[in-house]
């Protein structure tokens, strides 16, 4: 009995000394590894990463943007940290940003690929995650084209209108304080429906519900699953990775049936939504016989764009909404002068193009809440395409960068008083015209990659800011306080929830 215990124990000693000395030579193995490459690259300097985890555990608590500004007071302008085991180098100067993303444009414009993000866009047939090449210079030039097309026509502001109608009497509806996000999300999403789809939805339509709980569902933070950590996984995926694939494949089969809607009645003559531009398009390049463009053209790469229209523009413009309204709320005598400037220029008119030029007190104070508040205070991920440099450090091909916009537009070097409100900067000096925007306002980046949808955000807010403050005055709800602490985020950078309270103005 003894001896077969004796026997059984010192087998399982050895095991576990065989299991632990394997684990040990193979992440020795690993750890040298790890130091052989990071050493045979001399990347800028910055935090000292740990083997696999890099920098991140530093963030424990902290936002992206936040920490990595905290570590451009250290290491300078151009520094490296290492999300995981992967190197980063961070931009965190407009000098620095202008030479990687405009006079080195082409060299910086790539995307980083991950599992998940090319499972999502059927390998990078949507603009936001293709590689950069001469297909995709030509599908972003057309979108733009059609997109400022549609915001030069009266199109866009009657749309909005119709939109705000709708969302005014929602909120007047309301009982009380209320979480003002539902509307903006509402809002904006119709916004978006209708400049693609040509049709606006209720806050009860069941296509509106259903695209609710898609943007809704976590989709955004695809990128960080299992799958992206451990490629192999994709040949066996998580619950995670494949509830995210459902959800999009949903979302695409919408998208599918607006599009073959919109095809079955497509008029050359009246183009009235974006997907009848693009659609036009495509019927274009098929009778000029141009089989390149073509293939960048497919119907994959047209419902991949407009997911990219909804994926790229619905947080990022209902976010900045969002901090539009609760710093309006927090600073009532900011939104009564935006208030007074609404009714001398447009009165009870509808908010339009004609207006702007008069708007402009309104477009500096969302211009400052924009540089002091932005969204996606990164930007998106660029990749080198080749060897490359920026403010004389060596930046090899296939390089994560990012650019640290969040710090860019705070620099004291660019900006008279960053941490303070101060919608003044952007006018003249009699305050009656807009001056042109300082070259560091950078929230939709700059160059090649820089936001396809900027004419059409600014627009939008523009008129969704004043077309709802004409109507209502918007206060905190006093038993709930908020500030202007955001949330702790790696992509965006959100305020905290907040309730308003809503009273009719007329
Ligand atoms: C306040 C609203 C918005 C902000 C702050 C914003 C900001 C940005 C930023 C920082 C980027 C990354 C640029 C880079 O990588 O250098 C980006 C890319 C992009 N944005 Fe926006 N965006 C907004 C709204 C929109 C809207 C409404 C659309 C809809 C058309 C849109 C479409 C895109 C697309 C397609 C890209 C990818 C461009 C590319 O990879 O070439 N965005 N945006």
């Amino acid at each position: 009995m003894f001896v077969l215990l004796r026997d059984a124990l010192t087998s399982t000693m050895a095991t576990v000394n065989v299991t632990q000395m394997t684990l040990a030579v193979v992440t020795f193995g690993l750890v040298v590894h790890w130091v052989v490459k990071r050493n045979s690259v001399k990347l800028p300097h910055g935090p000292r990463p740990l083997p696999f985890f890099g920098n991140l555990w530093e963030l424990n608590g902290i936002g992206l943007a936040d920490k990595a500004t905290e570590w451009k007071d250290k290491y300078g302008p151009v520094f490296t940290m290492y999300l995981g085991s992967k190197p980063t180098v961070v931009i965190n100067s407009i000098e620095a940003m202008t030479e990687a993303f405009t006079t080195r444009g082409d060299d910086f414009a790539n995307r980083p690929h991950s599992v998940s993000q090319d499972a999502l866009t059927d390998n990078g047939k949507n603009i936001a995650f293709a590689d950069f090449s001469e297909s995709l210079k030509f599908r972003r030039k057309n979108v733009m084209q059609s997109l400022r097309q549609y915001l030069t026509g009266s199109q866009h502001t009657e749309r909005v209108h119709d939109v705000l109608e709708i969302a005014v009497d929602n909120i007047k509806q309301e009982k009380g304080p209320f979480d003002l996000e539902t509307h903006t999300f509402h809002i904006v999403c119709n916004v978006l429906h209708v400049l693609c789809f040509g049709r606006t939805l209720g806050i009860d339509d069941k296509d509106f519900l259903k695209l609710k709980m898609i943007f809704q569902s976590g989709i955004g933070e695809f990128g960080n699953t299992w799958e992206d950590v451990i490629p192999f996984l994709r040949h066996f995926p998580t619950k995670h990775f494949r509830h995210f694939l459902n959800i999009n494949n949903e979302f695409l089969a919408y998208i599918q049936k607006g599009v073959h809607e919109r095809r079955a009645n497509l008029n050359e003559n009246d183009s009235t939504t974006l997907i009848d531009d693009i659609l036009l398009t495509q019927q274009k390049l098929a009778k000029e016989k141009n089989s390149t463009l073509q293939a960048a053209f497919t119907d994959s790469h047209i419902t991949q764009t407009l997911s990219d229209v909804f994926f790229a523009g619905i947080d990022t413009t209902r976010l900045t909404l969002g901090w539009i309204f609760l710093y309006l709320a927090l600073n009532p005598d900011v939104q009564k002068k935006v208030q007074t400037e609404i009714d001398d220029i447009v009165g009870d008119a509808v908010p339009g193009r004609e207006h702007r030029p008069g708007l402009v007190y309104t477009e500096a104070v969302i211009l400052e809440i924009m540089r002091l508040f932005p969204v996606a205070p990164m930007g998106l991920p660029h990749e080198t395409v080749r060897d490359t440099q920026v403010m004389g450090y060596d930046i090899p091909a296939k390089t994560e960068v990012m650019a640290n916009q969040y710090a860019i537009l705070r620099d004291p070097n660019h900006w008279d008083q960053p941490e303070s409100f101060v919608p003044e900067r952007y006018l003249d000096k009699d305050g009656g015209k807009l001056t042109l925007k300082p070259k560091s306002w950078i929230p939709f980046s700059i160059g090649q990659r820089s936001c396809v949808g900027e004419f059409l955000a600014r627009q939008s807010i523009l008129y969704i800011t004043t077309g709802l403050l004409q109507k209502l005055d918007f206060s905190l709800d006093p038993n709930t306080p908020a500030d202007l602490t955001p949330q702790v985020g790696f992509v965006f950078r959100a305020c905290k929830p907040f309730k308003v309270i809503a009273k009719s103005r007329r």
